[in-house]
Order: C-alpha cells, then sequence, then structure tokens
C-alpha cells in the first residue's frame, strides 16, 4: 500500500465555506484529537471543543470533533474529524498545526478511499461507484452511482463465484470418482445445468453495461446539418444561452460546441458542429472533418433542413438520425407550402419563435430515458465490463466442450473465477489501481 502512517486533508470542498471538515485516518488519530482539542470524547459523538496549536496554546477555532474507533469506520482505521469554521485561515492553520504533529502527513488523492479498499471497507466496483458519486452532475447519475458505490455489483458478483465454486465442486467431484460408472455423468450433468443458468445471469448483467456507460458519460445528441441551416441557433435555444456565434454567414462553426444538459435527470450532452459542404477553406475542412468524427460517436444525430433551402439528405451513419426542419417561421405554415411536403421530418422548429422546441426537447428526453432510463444496471464501466466478458467466454469455454475431460472444465471454472475476481479488485489489479485512485481529490 502507498504509504502507511496516519493521513489528513480538508475533505470538504474550498474555503471559504460555512464548514469545513479536515479528516484524519490511521493509529494516530486519537493522538491529533487529544493534541488539538485536548480530549477524544465518546466515539461517534460530536464534541464541541477549542482547538489549539499544540505548540504555541494558541487557540485556533471552536470545532466540532468527532472520533471513529476502526474497524467500524469509513477507511478500517481510527478517524478523527474537524468541523471547522470554513475560512481560509482556519483551515489552512488547522492543517499546519495537524501536519507538525509526529507522523502525520497531508493525504494524496484518494488516499482515504484506498485505505477503505485495502481493509476491506469497499470493493474495487463500490470504489468506482464513489468516484462517480461525488462527480454525479444529474439524479440519473446519482442513483446509478449510489447503486455501485452500495456494493450492488460486488454482491451480484460474490454470488456468481459461490455458485461457480459449486459447479467446481461438482466437476473436481466427477474427476474423484472417475472409476465408479454412472456418478462422474451424473455430476457433470448437474455441473452443466448450474453453468447454463450462471451463463445466463452473467449476460444479462452484462447486457446494461452499455447503459451504465451511457448514463456515467452523457448521451450525445449532434446537430449537424448543411451551412446555415440553424444549428447554432438551435445549440443555444436548448442551452438557453449564447454558447455559439450565430449568423448570417454561411461556415461560421468551425469547432464542435458542446453544452451539457439535464433531461429529466439524465445527462445529454449537444453538440454544434460545422455546416458540411464542399470546396470550403482549410480550417472549415478542418471543422467538417470533426462533424463528421463527431457523428460517428453520437448516440442521436439531429439533421437540420431549413424551411427556406431544399432539403439534403444527411451522410450515411451508425448513429439513428432525425430530421428536424428549421426556421419553420420562414414557411409559411399552409399545406401546399413545400417545406411541410417533406417526409420523414420529425420535428419542424423555429428558434426565432419558439415553436416545436418544446416538443423536441421532450421527444429527445424521452429517447434518453429509452437508452439510459429504467432500474439502474449493474455494470457501469468498461472495466466491468471487460472483466465480465472474460468471465463469461471462459463460463462458455466450461460448458461449450462437451467432449472436453472434466480436468479442462475445472481450468476454465477457474479462469471465471479469477476474471470475476476482478471485477472487485480481489485479484491483483494493481495497474487499474492507481488509475482508479488517482480519480479522486485529496481527502477522499
Ligand atoms: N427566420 C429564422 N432565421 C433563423 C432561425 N434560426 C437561425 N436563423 C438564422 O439563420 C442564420 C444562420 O444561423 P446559424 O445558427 O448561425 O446557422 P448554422 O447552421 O450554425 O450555420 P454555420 O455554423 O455557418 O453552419 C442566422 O442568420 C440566424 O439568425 C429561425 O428559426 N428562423
Ligand atoms: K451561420
Ligand atoms: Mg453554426
Amino acid at each position: 500500500m502507498r504509504g502507511a502512517g496516519t493521513i489528513f486533508a480538508l475533505s470538504s470542498g474550498r474555503p471559504p465555506a460555512g464548514v469545513a471538515v479536515v479528516r484524519v485516518s490511521g493509529a494516530g488519530a486519537r493522538f491529533a484529537l487529544e493534541a488539538l482539542a485536548g480530549v477524544v470524547g465518546a466515539p461517534r459523538r460530536m464534541r464541541l471543543a477549542t482547538l489549539r496549536d499544540p505548540a504555541t496554546f494558541e487557540p485556533l477555532d471552536r470545532a466540532l470533533t468527532v472520533f471513529f474507533p476502526g474497524p467500524a469506520s469509513a477507511t478500517g482505521e481510527d478517524i478523527a474529524e474537524f468541523h471547522l469554521h470554513g475560512g481560509l485561515a482556519v483551515v489552512a492553520d488547522v492543517l499546519a498545526a495537524l501536519g507538525r504533529l509526529q507522523g502525520l502527513r497531508l493525504a494524496e488523492p484518494g488516499d482515504f478511499t484506498r485505505r477503505a479498499f485495502a481493509n476491506g471497507v469497499m470493493d474495487l466496483a463500490a470504489v468506482e461507484g464513489l468516484a462517480d458519486l461525488i462527480g454525479a452532475a444529474t439524479s440519473g447519475q446519482r442513483r446509478q452511482a449510489l447503486a455501485q458505490a452500495s456494493g450492488a455489483l460486488g454482491a451480484a458478483v460474490a454470488g456468481w463465484r459461490e455458485r461457480l465454486i459449486g459447479i467446481a465442486a461438482l466437476v473436481e467431484a466427477s474427476i474423484d470418482f472417475s472409476d465408479e460408472g454412472d456418478v462422474p455423468a451424473d455430476l457433470v450433468a448437474t455441473a452443466r445445468t448450474a453453468l447454463a443458468a450462471l451463463d445466463r445471469d452473467v449476460a444479462a448483467a452484462l447486457d446494461g453495461a452499455r447503459r451504465g456507460e451511457r448514463m456515467r458519460s452523457g448521451l450525445v445528441v449532434v446537430i449537424a446539418g448543411p451551412p446555415n441551416a440553424g444549428k447554432s441557433s438551435l445549440l443555444n435555444a436548448l442551452a438557453r444561452r449564447e454558447v455559439a456565434i450565430v449568423s448570417a454567414l454561411p461556415g461560421t462553426t468551425r469547432d464542435a460546441i458542446e453544452v451539457h444538459l439535464d433531461l429529466d435527470g439524465l445527462p445529454v450532452t449537444v453538440i454544434d458542429t460545422a455546416g458540411l459542404r464542399e470546396g470550403a477553406d482549410p480550417v472549415e475542412k478542418e471543422g467538417i472533418r470533426r462533424a463528421h468524427a463527431r457523428m460517428a460517436l453520437a448516440d442521436l444525430v439531429l439533421w437540420l433542413e431549413p424551411a427556406d433551402e431544399p432539403a439534403t439528405p444527411p451522410p450515411a451513419g451508425a448513429a439513428p438520425v432525425w430530421r428536424v426542419g428549421t426556421k419553420r417561421d420562414l414557411a409559411g405554415g399552409g399545406p401546399s407550402d413545400s417545406d411541410s411536403k417533406r417526409d420523414g421530418v420529425r420535428h419542424r422548429v423555429s428558434t426565432r419563435s419558439g415553436a416545436g422546441l418544446d416538443a423536441l426537447v421532450a421527444d429527445i428526453a424521452a429517447a434518453a430515458a429509452e437508452m439510459v432510463g429504467g432500474e439502474p444496471p449493474l455494470v457501469t464501466r468498461a472495466r466491468q465490463a471487460q472483466a465480465l466478458d472474460v468471465a463469461l467466454a471462459a463460463l462458455r469455454d466450461a460448458g461449450g466442450r462437451p467432449d472436453a475431460a472434466p480436468e479442462l472444465m475445472a481450468e476454465d471454472l477457474r479462469r471465471a473465477a479469477r476474471a470475476l475476481g476482478e471485477v472487485v479488485g480481489m485479484v491483483d489489479v494493481e495497474d487499474v489501481l492507481d488509475a482508479i485512485f488517482r480519480q479522486f481529490c485529496v481527502g477522499k
């Protein structure tokens, strides 16, 4: 484990603030409380104290202190918390006083969570959920992250491993009884039935992985179309602020411009792109290349067709495309009008009058709910999905070779168990650990 000893950090947000929470974790937590507050107090009980600089006895703050003895604490170690007045100097002077204490050092990003993981308080999937919970920007993301941080995937994996061990035991027994007639064949048949059921459950969890990833990163909606179709105007209307430059000059937008929206708790990233056309200058050409790149990665493309121009077909691509008629205020509105004769146009909007915008937003929100909504999925990260993929492949190897010797089947089952262990960090995954813990801020 990186750096033993007692660590401390400001765990709440940047001062000045109403309250600032400084956390200390490790064998020296009790000593830190005694040194600054004089007494430790009853476990898990808030206590009002005058904090003093241990060297000069100068009062630093009137604060609430609390002591959580390990191992029933957030890190599994002794924890002391100081709930300070959140002034810059109060926080700085308390941190300085702690830093002068023997055996205490400032924590690095993610240190507290790393200790919780090392001490078995949280499994790796729960750690990832905690990172997502801190980063959650919409209530849908929060719901998913909270399930993950509470150990939903860890609990499922534990159940699968238990079943796997039961299956492996049957196969091992069939090897032991290999000279007793029908017994070994019966054991293997029972194992195969259980294996098929396990396969189904793991595969079902993996089915939700794409949904989980989308919820974490946000659904990507790309606005595309010919120059001057009203793309940037639509982006601004959706964002309700002037994010992108709008002008009558075709080729105004070059860079892809993103805004993050919260649609009924679901995260949606809307991207405005350069208008697609031939014969553009080199800078605009680069913008058009970027527009194509964004469309290729989109979950949904809004293809804009202005009412005052002949329609151009959207380029072929993998993402679903909605054709959206723009500048509806110019169309006149009569049934004989050329614009309303176009087939397959899903929405007609005007950013000038505001017409049709609410319906478009509601439709996008419904599509987002379709793609990421519902019960939080068990699998929310590519790393988890990859490990489960390996486990599933090994399960299929074990079950899919009817003529293979039980010894080979047992070997496949061991591989599956190992891959399941990786999901929750039970087996050595040191390289991914660093990457995961670095996402945390200092004090978490
Ligand atoms: N009448 C009318 N004009 C609009 C509407 N939306 C945009 N426009 C005008 O159309 C012109 C182009 O709008 P932009 O939003 O810059 O179009 P764009 O598709 O982003 O253009 P490029 O970035 O150059 O590809 C501007 O003069 C806008 O004021 C609308 O709903 N009605
Ligand atoms: K323009
Ligand atoms: Mg534009």
